[in-house]
């Protein structure tokens, strides 16, 4: 029986698909073989020694500490593009919600009880909402994955001008991008042709800030910036100094802080990219899909910090091996299983960065002996027997 803890609400859908007999789930846990979460901050508490998985139900992982778990040997699962929608939508709505001063001119129809003619006071006073319209506009994306091309596709359809910026764009994401978005050389030259800027990019720290107070130097007056990505993207003090001297007409974002919150040029949301049925579900069916494959039988799919791996099953029993990513590991390991006795039936190692994971079908199920000398070999992270 594996058991699974859960740390935030996962979608009923995605945790139906772990079969009652064979995995117990539930928000509090002795010793949990996995964890499964969506926003939860992992770097506050301690993570079991028992975890051989982290799932995230979601795309950022900044809230899991992914190098802390490489060196355990522990892979974490994320759910890339499963939300993408869903934010696609919203950045869309918040492009909207400020270039037509909905927010404002909600504020105000809430007041029209207190007019004597509403109707009169809705006419009179509409001309202070003027708007303009996002057709013939620029849009810079900044981040063109599973978003970012998304949003950019959408604003080309909605007629506007389209920058994007991502010096590690993958091949498929270049597949699915408008032909018509054009590539900027640098930040500064998206910066300086967009009246929207929106973020799609990961929080690290090659991301952290990468709007600055240099940024608002060469930003058109009056650009609107869209933060669905993660706090912190935006340098906080350059956004004030822009908030506040009108550089920046509107800033746009999922993560308000509380000053934030109250500025008048801040449309601020609580977080709700993925928060739709659908991406919550899709969230949830991927990444509990995975980890039941890593649990069961070792693959690996959509890990942030594992190589993909996968092999069809043979032999009695399977090792899967986290190991450092260094020469010999694999002729040390041959050496060992064959002094154990171990015929190996298939294998498959595959590398990331400094880990690497190999998979071991053997022909004959091996013993607490054979497991304790193999996991005692120096450079190896973890070894589970499925
Ligand atoms: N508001 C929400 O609820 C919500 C939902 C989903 C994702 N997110 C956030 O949005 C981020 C992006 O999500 P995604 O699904 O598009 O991820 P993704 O991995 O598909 O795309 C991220 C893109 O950013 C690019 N990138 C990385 N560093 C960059 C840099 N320095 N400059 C320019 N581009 C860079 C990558 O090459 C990649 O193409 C996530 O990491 C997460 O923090 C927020
Ligand atoms: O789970 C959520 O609601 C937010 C997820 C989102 O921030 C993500 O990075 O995928």
């Amino acid at each position: 029986m594996f058991k699974i803890q859960t740390l935030n609400n996962i979608s009923r859908i995605g945790l139906e698909r772990l079969p009652a007999g064979q995995y117990n789930v539930a928000s509090d846990q002795t010793d949990p073989d996995a964890l499964l979460v969506r926003s939860a901050d992992l770097h506050k508490i301690e993570i079991p020694a028992s975890v051989r998985a982290i799932g995230r139900a979601g795309a950022g992982t900044n809230n899991i500490p992914v190098a802390e778990m490489s060196k355990r040997g522990v892979p974490v699962f994320n759910a890339p593009g499963a939300n993408a929608n869903a934010v696609k939508e919203l950045v869309l709505a918040g492009m909207l919600l400020s270039s037509r001063n909905i927010p404002d001119a909600l504020a105000f129809v809430s007041t029209l009880p207190e007019h004597a003619d509403a109707h009169h006071a809705m006419e009179a006073e509409k001309k202070r909402f003027v708007g303009s319209e996002l057709s013939g506009k620029t849009l810079g994306v900044v981040g063109l994955g599973a978003i970012g091309v998304r949003v950019a596709n959408a604003a080309r359809a909605l007629g506007m001008r389209v920058f994007g910026f991502d010096p590690h764009m993958t091949v498929d994401g270049a597949w699915q991008l408008s032909a018509d978005v054009v590539k900027a050389g640098s930040l500064n030259e998206l910066y300086a042709a967009s009246d929207f800027i929106s973020f799609h990019v990961p929080l690290n720290d090659a991301t952290r800030g990468v709007f600055k107070a240099e940024s608002l130097q060469v930003a058109r007056r009056g650009v609107v910036l869209l933060n669905f990505a993660r706090d912190g993207i935006i340098d906080a003090g350059a956004l004030k100094a822009g908030l506040d001297d009108g550089t920046i007409g509107r800033y746009v974002t999922d993560f308000p802080s509380k000053e934030q919150a109250v500025h008048p040029r801040v449309i601020g949301l609580p977080h709700l990219g993925a928060s739709t049925a659908e991406a919550e579900e899709n969230c949830a069916v991927m990444v509990v899909d995975q980890l039941r494959d890593f649990l069961e039988n070792g693959n690996v799919l959509n890990s942030v910090n594992f190589p993909n791996t996968r092999m069809a099953r043979e032999g009695k029993a399977r090792l899967c091996i986290a190991n450092q990513n260094r020469p010999g590991m694999i002729g040390r390991l041959s050496q060992v299983l064959g002094e154990a006795g171990l015929n190996i039936a298939q294998m498959h190692n595959a590398s990331r960065g400094e880990l690497a994971y190999t998979l071991v079908d053997i022909d004959s199920p091996a013993d607490a002996a054979a497991l304790e000398t193999i996991a005692a070999v120096e450079g190896i992270l973890a070894l589970r027997v499925v």
